[in-house]
């Protein structure tokens, strides 16, 4: 298994290209099983999310081949297909449960497992299961699969709100699984991300009808069939905003080249509320993107993750992490994931001063980080611990990483281009700089403990060193902590 080794407190400075987005790359090779046709893809990021969707596809009988040096990957579909997605593969990456939408329309027939549980929260699919069985579908679960059969989908009104939101892979499946659809089917409460754009854009060039992609309501007049197709997947806003604060965090300059704008603009707000420059900007050859300059003063913030255009919950661990290093009390709300916050344990391991209270983080700063052992729990969590061990004092090493790279294409390459002192090397301790050895291994039960007794007890309180409490920014968070119900007390105390 793969560990980061990371000296801290470098600026990072230059120019660093976005990789294709990996939440548009997964649906749209799972749409492709609808098609008839070649799917020609171009800007496919090299992840382990994107391997993994490949063998789904391999094992249902497409043909899959991708050029590494271009980022191309060409899908030839089945000729005939068992539509069985195995659990071995499935458990691997829940974005796998994009298969069921394309298999049902296309082949009448889909057995997808389950996808099971998920570190950053409860994950159900019964908003994906609804829109299905409104289009007609006939679906048993049985034995850990969805069993889904078709003769042919019809067009339907669907709404898709859940407690949460709308759902963005729940979605993707049900745009679609309804291109495929006799009549008219119309979504609303449809998710809004950008990924479900791109998905919409693949698959009218496919010769899909699609209306409203993007917005609350999709309009799908049903085709009879979808033919082959050439599209480039847009650039990946998460790695854009996790390049920003990592940027921001260590007070560095850097050019994000292919950053969209108008896709960050929630990011783009909150960061510079923090403090942090973004202007648009562009390279020599042409290309546009955004230039990123951190500031030695950063204010505190009040932040929520919600879905598009807001914040987006895929950067809620990457912001906590750059909040730590703001002087003042900061809140970080998950209205999408409230239970998305593996990162915080690892964080308190480097010095954060950070308490939950229900789906928010309450964040005193500026914690004077410095680096330790921790331990990656999930894709975003990794990034976050990246970001923190970048700004750290000393050495860090992080584990687990798989979580990294299911996600960034090359993260730590990126990073060491800006400058970073990061390092890769496997898990074996004579590979560790002797400060940072262990004598027990860290184990996911002990962050467990360590998350619940955060919840009870203030890590304010047992610090080793004195924060800066009274400052600026105090003054946000002291009304929405002083109403806690929490038994430890309220921050003021401290
Ligand atoms: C591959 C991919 O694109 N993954 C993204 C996608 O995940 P994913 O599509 O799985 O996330 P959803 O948008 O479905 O989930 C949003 C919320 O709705 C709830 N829910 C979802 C489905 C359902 O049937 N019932 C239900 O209650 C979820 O528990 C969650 O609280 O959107 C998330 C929210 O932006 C991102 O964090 C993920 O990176
Ligand atoms: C949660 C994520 O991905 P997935 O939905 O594939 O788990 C993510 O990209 O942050």
């Amino acid at each position: 298994m793969d560990m980061l080794i990371i000296r801290g407190g470098i600026p990072l400075a230059g120019n660093v290209r976005l990789a294709g987005a990996k939440n548009a790359s997964l649906p749209i090779m799972a749409a492709s099983i609808a098609v008839s046709g070649l799917s020609q893809l171009r800007r496919v990021p090299h992840l382990a999310d994107v391997s993994t969707l490949t063998q789904v596809l391999e094992s249902l009988g497409a043909v899959v081949t991708r050029d590494l040096s271009t980022g191309e990957l060409t899908i030839t579909p089945p000729h005939a297909t068992t539509g069985i997605a195995d659990y071995d593969l499935v458990r691997r990456m829940r974005a796998s449960v994009c298969v069921l939408g394309p298999l049902l329309a296309r082949w009448g027939k889909a057995v997808v497992s389950l996808p099971g549980g998920c570190n950053i929260g409860h994950r159900p699919i019964d908003l994906h299961l609804k829109g299905l069985v409104a289009l007609g579908a006939r679906i048993r679960i049985e034995r850990g699969y969805v069993h889904a059969e078709a003769t042919r989908l019809h067009g339907a009104e669907i709404y898709l709100g859940g407690p949460f939101g709308s759902t963005v892979t729940g979605t993707a499946n049900i745009m679609t699984a309804a291109s495929l659809a006799r009549g008219i089917t119309r979504i609303s409460a449809a998710a809004c991300e950008p990924e479900i754009v791109d998905l919409g854009n693949y698959l009218n060039a496919a010769g899909a009808r699609i209306t409203g992609h993007g917005t609350p309501v999709i309009e799908i007049e049903g085709v009879d069939e979808l033919h082959g197709v050439e599209h480039e997947v847009i650039p990946d806003r998460i790695e854009a905003g996790t390049m920003m604060i990592a940027a921001a965090a260590t007070c560095g300059d850097v050019l994000i080249e292919d950053a969209q704008p108008r896709h960050l603009s929630a990011v783009i707000d909150i960061l510079r509320q923090i403090g942090v420059t973004i202007e648009p900007s562009s390279t020599n050859d042409g290309r546009t993107g955004l230039h990123v300059s951190g500031a030695a003063h950063l204010n505190p913030a009040d932040c929520t993750a919600l879905p598009y255009p807001g914040v987006p919950t895929d950067l809620q661990a990457q912001l906590t992490a750059l909040l730590c290093l703001v002087p003042g009390i900061s809140v970080i709300t998950d209205k999408v994931f409230p239970d998305r916050f593996m990162h915080v344990p690892e964080l308190l391991r480097m010095g954060a001063q950070i308490r939950r209270e229900g789906a928010s983080a309450i964040i005193a700063g500026p914690a004077h980080l410095s680096g330790t052992n921790v331990m990656a729990s999930d894709l975003r969590a990794s990034a976050a611990l990246v970001i923190a061990a970048l700004a750290a004092e000393g050495e860090s090493v992080i584990r687990r990483v798989y979580h990294l790279d299911r996600g960034y294409e090359k993260h730590d390459e990126k990073l060491r281009q800006l400058g970073a002192q990061i390092q890769r090397t496997t898990d074996h301790p004579e590979a560790l700089p002797e400060s940072l050895r262990m004598t027990g291994e860290s184990t996911m039960e002990q962050h467990k403990i360590e998350e619940i007794s955060s919840r009870f007890t203030p890590p304010f309180q047992n610090q080793p060193t004195k924060p800066h409490f009274l400052s600026d920014g105090y003054s946000i968070a002291r009304p929405m902590v002083s109403q806690s119900d929490d038994s430890s007390g309220p921050v003021v105390d401290l």
